[in-house]
């Protein structure tokens, strides 16, 4: 599938996942922090618009707090994720500071949905910092959301947030960074011949199939909710990637139009056939 599309992209939301802020479940990974915040930055100074959705407040708090477990507690996670996410903004002021560029925090909560004029606020707020050359970095506000019948205000993990984020920016491209190549056709960690799939015109049961659950245990999406992410930009015609966060460096190789991870976009001979209908 040609990749040319993605060299004209302007705006991207960049979301990086646990399992790669952290080195192991307890110890952040400074260096790839780092490398994210120089590749950001160099984005920005050339022209395009950034948003960062990062996760990582319950794993930077436990490294904080010097956890070696995962609380059951909704009320400990909520104390983590409160240390963890200043913890985290603090992290990221300090590298991208390094490159010169300024950055806000946005915590959101899923009911942003629901209400219009909440969405329409985001927007407003994103818009702002985007408009000043400031990135935005977002997540959910992990401390105070909640999953109750009649009053969900939690995502509980960052894909969906993420492709509710591009929606709501109107991004031209979503990049899910995570800790494999991208969507292969069974869980690599367990299959050793799984093969990586380069693109997907269309996600079908066949692809549905193929995904797991998550890699680690902080991270709580795994590649079902990729994939669901997925799907809701296809819907909107838009593309998104899924690729290795080992080397933020791949993100000029996608926009380049490189052959790197997996490239979601909707059929375009699909929709030319639906166009002359
Ligand atoms: N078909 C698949 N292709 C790739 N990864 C898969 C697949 N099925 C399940 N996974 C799992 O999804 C994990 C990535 O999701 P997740 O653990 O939520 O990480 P992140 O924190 O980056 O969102 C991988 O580490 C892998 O174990
Ligand atoms: N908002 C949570 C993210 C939860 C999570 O791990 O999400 P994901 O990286 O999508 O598997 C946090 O910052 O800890």
């Amino acid at each position: 599938m040609n990749r040319d599309i993605l060299k004209e992209c302007k705006r991207v939301v960049i979301k990086i996942g646990t399992n790669s802020i952290m080195k192991s479940p307890t110890k952040v990974d400074y260096h790839k922090i780092d490398r994210l915040a120089f590749v950001c930055s160099s984005l920005q100074q050339q022209g395009k618009e950034v948003v960062l959705v990062s996760s990582g407040a319950v794993g930077v708090g436990a490294s904080t707090l010097k956890m070696d477990k995962y609380p059951s507690a909704v009320a400990e996670q909520q104390a983590l994720a409160s240390v963890g996410q200043s913890a985290l903004m603090n992290l990221y002021s300090r590298f991208f500071q390094h490159y010169e560029q300024y950055v806000g925090q946005i915590l959101m909560t899923r009911d942003i949905i629901n209400y219009p004029n909440s969405y329409a606020n985001c927007n407003t707020s994103i818009n702002s910092l985007l408009d000043k050359n400031i990135i935005p970095i977002i997540n959910e506000n992990d401390a105070v959301s909640v999953d109750e019948s009649g009053h969900c205000t939690k995502f509980g993990e960052n894909d969906t947030l993420a492709a509710v984020v591009a929606e709501l920016v109107d991004a031209d491209l979503l990049i899910i960074m995570s800790d494999v190549d991208g969507l292969y056709d069974s869980n690599p960690h367990t299959n050793p011949d799984a093969a990586l799939i380069s693109y997907v015109g269309e996600i079908d049961t066949d692809i549905l199939s193929m995904a797991g659950g998550a890699g680690s245990i902080f991270s709580t999406g795994g590649m079902e909710t990729k994939l669901k992410a997925a799907q809701k930009m296809m819907s909107i015609n838009k593309s998104m990637m899924i690729i290795s966060a080992e080397n933020p460096n791949i993100i000029f190789d996608i926009l380049n139009g490189e052959d790197v991870g997996t490239f979601f976009k909707k059929n375009e001979a699909e929709l030319q056939i639906q166009g002359d209908e």
